[in-house]
């Protein structure tokens, strides 16, 4: 089967930039990413390309060749289901707020609605793609919905997890590691996997494609994240083992980056793992593992999201115990909000949680991050009602000049890794600053020597 229209339902960070990707490979493929969310939707459609709701390098140059060529942005979200033969399912999966398995289970509310609509406008044979992170066995809720319509129309469903990384996700998508396809293992299931070989085959070599069972690939996923983020969440706690010894992290994750067992990548020391997917795959891992009486295996895992907050909180307590134990009224610059560099995407950084945990001590919090516009600072403070909005306001300025962000600061703290930090005028800064002036570098990012030969009292992350 030769797949011609594609419908991608959920057009945010993952929706976005894969069907950008895949109308860019495929110019005979004809692709419309739909969203209920008419704001986004207009924003993919700006005439500026540089409007785009997803900040990403290289993503808008892509938009600009393929949209309205054979890339479609779209709320008419019936009519591309309908038109469609392989409909990707891109929506969100948060961790859920409310009932049985509350702060912990995977919110399937948008995948359910997402099923059923298209069982309600289907009038031809589709192959539904879950494109986003799904609990193990999810696809099985996905056939009973779309089995059951009565009109005959054949589903196929299939897993394709994504595995790109933000801020690098054009990259990720053009040259990926790995595809991963699951599907039934029958005639069907096949030639609906052969369908999407077909597909991502147009660019990515074919030994690079992996195809599995379901399950096989719906777990997949959960354990790839998990795996990133404990080796994160190992590194971090050795970070703390380091600050009593004297040993730098930085050494250690070399001399042990170095054994190729064990590899370089994913060792950097940090002030915790954010972004929208550790935290909650991890989770959802422990909730399933508890739902069939696994103990042990859901405690292994869920260490890796108390460690992360420890580092997050501990963090915050170093500035506050280097500050004379109070932060009362003083004045500490944020550079970065963003959860890692080269994104815009805030959710669940670390930032928020080190900057709450200051405010809860009254501090001012004046932050300062290239891609980060201030309604979502205050969004982010407010999303964790841990205080008024009035007061967010007052203690928390966002400032559009770093420059400014530090000046009469008595600490700034490095919360992202923007590669620009490295390169500002840190003598301009520390002039500018109370004294002793006091660096937090949450992401090991500047150099000590040069900002200690300057003036400064720098605090690095295990060092
Ligand atoms: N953000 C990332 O880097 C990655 C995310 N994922 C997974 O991909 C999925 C999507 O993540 P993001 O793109 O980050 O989420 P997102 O929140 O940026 O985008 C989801 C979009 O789906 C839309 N939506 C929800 N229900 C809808 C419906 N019934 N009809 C039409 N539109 C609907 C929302 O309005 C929203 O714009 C999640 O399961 C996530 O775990 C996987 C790999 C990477
Ligand atoms: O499912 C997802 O959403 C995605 O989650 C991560 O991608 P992402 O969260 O975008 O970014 P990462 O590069 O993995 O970074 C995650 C967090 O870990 C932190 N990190 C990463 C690496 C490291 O060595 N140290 C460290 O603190 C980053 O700063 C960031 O806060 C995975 O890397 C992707 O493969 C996956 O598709």
């Amino acid at each position: 089967m030769t797949v011609k229209k594609i419908c991608c339902i959920g057009a945010g960070y993952v929706g976005g930039p894969t069907m950008a990707v895949i109308a860019k490979q495929c110019p005979d493929i004809q692709v419309t990413v739909v969203d209920l969310n008419e704001a986004r939707i207009a924003a993919w459609n700006d005439q500026d390309v540089n409007k785009i709701p997803v900040y990403e390098p290289g993503l808008s140059d892509i938009v600009a060749e393929a949209r309205g060529r054979n890339l479609f942005f779209s709320t008419e979200v019936d009519k591309a289901i309908d038109e469609a033969d392989m409909i990707f399912i891109s929506v969100n999966t948060p961790t859920k707020t409310y009932g049985a398995g509350k702060g912990q289970a995977a919110d399937l509310k948008w995948i359910e609605l997402c099923a059923r609509q298209i069982a309600r406008v289907s009038t031809t044979d589709k192959i539904v793609v879950e494109k986003s992170t799904l609990p193990v066995r999810t696809a099985s809720t996905l056939r009973d919905i779309l089995h059951h319509t009565g009109n005959g129309v054949r589903f196929q469903i299939l897993s394709n997890p994504e595995f790109l990384a933000e801020g690098t996700a054009v990259e990720d998508l053009l040259e990926p590691d790995r595809v991963l396809i699951g599907g039934d293992q029958d005639e069907e299931g096949k030639t609906a996997i052969e369908a999407l070989v077909n597909v991502y085959s147009r660019w990515v070599p074919r030994e690079r494609i992996l195809t599995t069972n379901v399950w096989s690939s719906e777990l997949s996923k959960l354990t790839a994240n998990a795996f990133l983020a404990q080796r994160v969440s190992s590194i971090n706690a050795l970070s703390e083992l380091c600050e009593h010894t004297e040993a730098e992290i930085n050494e250690v994750a070399r001399a042990i980056g170095t054994d190729s067992r064990i590899g370089p990548k994913f060792l950097k020391a940090s002030v915790g793992f954010g972004g929208s997917c550790f935290q909650k795959d991890i989770l959802n891992l422990v909730y399933i593992a508890r739902s069939y009486g696994l103990t042990e295996v859901a405690d292994y895992w869920e260490q890796v999201i108390i460690m992360n907050d420890h580092q997050k909180k501990r963090f915050a307590n170093k500035i506050i115990r280097a500050l004379y134990n109070t932060v009362n009224g003083k004045k500490i610059a944020f550079l970065g909000w963003a959860f890692k560099k080269d994104t815009n995407d805030t959710r669940e950084s670390a930032a928020i949680y080190v900057a709450d945990h200051l405010l809860y001590e009254q501090a001012q919090v004046a932050v300062y991050d290239p891609k980060v516009v201030e309604q979502q600072v205050y969004i982010d403070l407010d999303y964790l009602a841990t205080r008024s909005t009035e007061e967010n306001k007052t203690l928390v300025t966002v400032q559009n000049d770093p420059y400014e962000a530090c000046k009469d600061a008595h600490a700034v703290a490095i919360l992202t890794e923007w590669d620009e930090f490295k390169d500002y005028d840190w003598q301009r800064i520390y002039d500018s600053m109370l004294k002793p002036a006091k660096i937090f570098d949450g992401r090991n990012l500047l150099d000590k020597k040069k900002l200690e030969e300057i003036g400064f009292q720098v605090h690095a992350i295990g060092s």
